[in-house]
């Protein structure tokens, strides 16, 4: 990536403001009651305070999570010199059209190219999944993760990393489960034989970050997902109340969560799966690590029953999971005339009486 080739210009309407809004109150959110033997009167308010920040901005920030700081720097300065091998020991892990797992360096996002370098790997492995054959179908293999010979640090700094993700990951679910009225193990069982995969992003600086983006407008498609993002800003939300991008101003030792795409169909929209993108710099590197919770391969997402009634009818047809991840990956992976898969193609469309 020495010059900005025009696959990575984004249209006049995509491309980053001039100066981005900062967040003020994106909610910060403290988990310490976690921690300590809580009353249930304490995990209610806590669980009440998730479910509002879920409602009103579908993204939050978490202190007081109780993963190790020593764990994140660990990761964090891993995923540093990873991205600081040669250029030929990064493409020996490389991801191809078989496998998702490995480094890549030309993604696209709705179909320009991402300014930026990743590497990607699955909690499990390997994982069974579907994957697009030479015939056009989907065929499901088992998935491998690549890592690379030279440096068996980033191995180990990533799994004792999932570790504490894992903790982090499934208490916020219970958390989210009681916020909507549900038993605090009620996703549990989605997870067995979970697909959950993380990412490690390094964005270089841009000759032209005026014209292109890190990370192009997005949802994630996942149930919920952890960022870990350094001291450099980048990470833009589109706001519910106006659409406008808000820069999310990173705070010391905090995790990001954002609500994913099933979540906002398992909660029949009670919670929504927000927009956002990355800006780059001209002068500074920016690198962040997301955790994208994904149950098994084979669920079939949809409304969950508790959720639905007579008067609340589902908003969503379901849909199999792998296959729709599978189709996302191949519009990744190369620049397609056609819009990636989105979970708006689900919706179940209503009339009212005026249209
Ligand atoms: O780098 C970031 O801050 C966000 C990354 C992200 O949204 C993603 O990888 O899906
Ligand atoms: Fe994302």
């Amino acid at each position: 990536m020495v010059e900005l080739d025009s696959g990575f210009i984004q249209s006049i309407e995509h491309r980053p403001k001039p100066h981005s809004i900062e967040a003020q109150n994106i909610p910060l959110i403290d988990l310490s009651p976690l921690n300590s033997a809580a009353d249930s009167a304490s995990l209610s308010a806590l669980a009440a305070e998730i479910g509002g920040a879920c409602r009103d901005w579908g993204f939050f920030q978490v202190i007081n999570h109780g993963v190790p700081p020593e764990c994140r720097e660990k990761v964090e300065s891993a995923s540093r010199k990873f991205f600081g091998l040669p250029e030929t020991e990064k493409k020996a892990v490389c991801r191809d059209a078989a496998n998702p797992f490995g480094y890549y360096d030309s993604e696209h996002t709705k179909n320009v190219r991402d300014w930026k370098e990743v590497f990607d790997f699955a909690v499990e492995n390997p994982i069974v999944f579907p994957v697009w054959n030479e015939r056009g179908d989907l065929e499901l293999k088992e998935l491998f993760n690549k890592w690379p010979q030279s440096f068996p640090q980033l191995r180990e700094a990533c799994e004792e990393h999932v570790a504490e993700m894992e903790k982090l990951v499934f208490k916020l679910l219970e958390l989210v489960a009681l916020s909507l009225g549900l038993p605090e193990d009620r996703f549990n069982t989605f997870f067995n034989n979970q697909t959950t995969r993380v990412r490690l992003n390094h964005y270089p600086p841009c000759p032209a970050p005026h014209l292109a983006l890190g990370l192009g407008r997005h949802k994630d498609t996942g149930v919920l997902t952890i960022l870990a993002q350094d001291d450099v800003p980048g990470l833009e939300v589109k706001r519910k109340t106006d659409g406008e991008w808000i820069l999310v101003k990173p705070t010391p030792g905090a995790y990001i969560i954002n609500v994913g795409d099933i979540l906002q169909v398992w909660s029949n929209d009670e919670y929504e799966s927000v927009e956002h993108r990355v800006v780059v710099n001209g002068e500074k590197e920016r690198f962040s690590i997301p955790y994208f919770l994904y149950p098994a391969h084979y669920t079939f997402v949809e409304p969950l029953h508790e959720l639905i009634s007579e008067q609340n009818p589902a908003k969503f047809k379901g849909y199999n999971w792998g296959e729709f991840r599978a189709t996302r990956n191949r519009g990744n992976f190369k620049r397609l005339d056609v819009e990636n898969i989105q979970i708006s193609h689900f919706r179940i469309s209503t009339y009212t009486s005026d249209s």
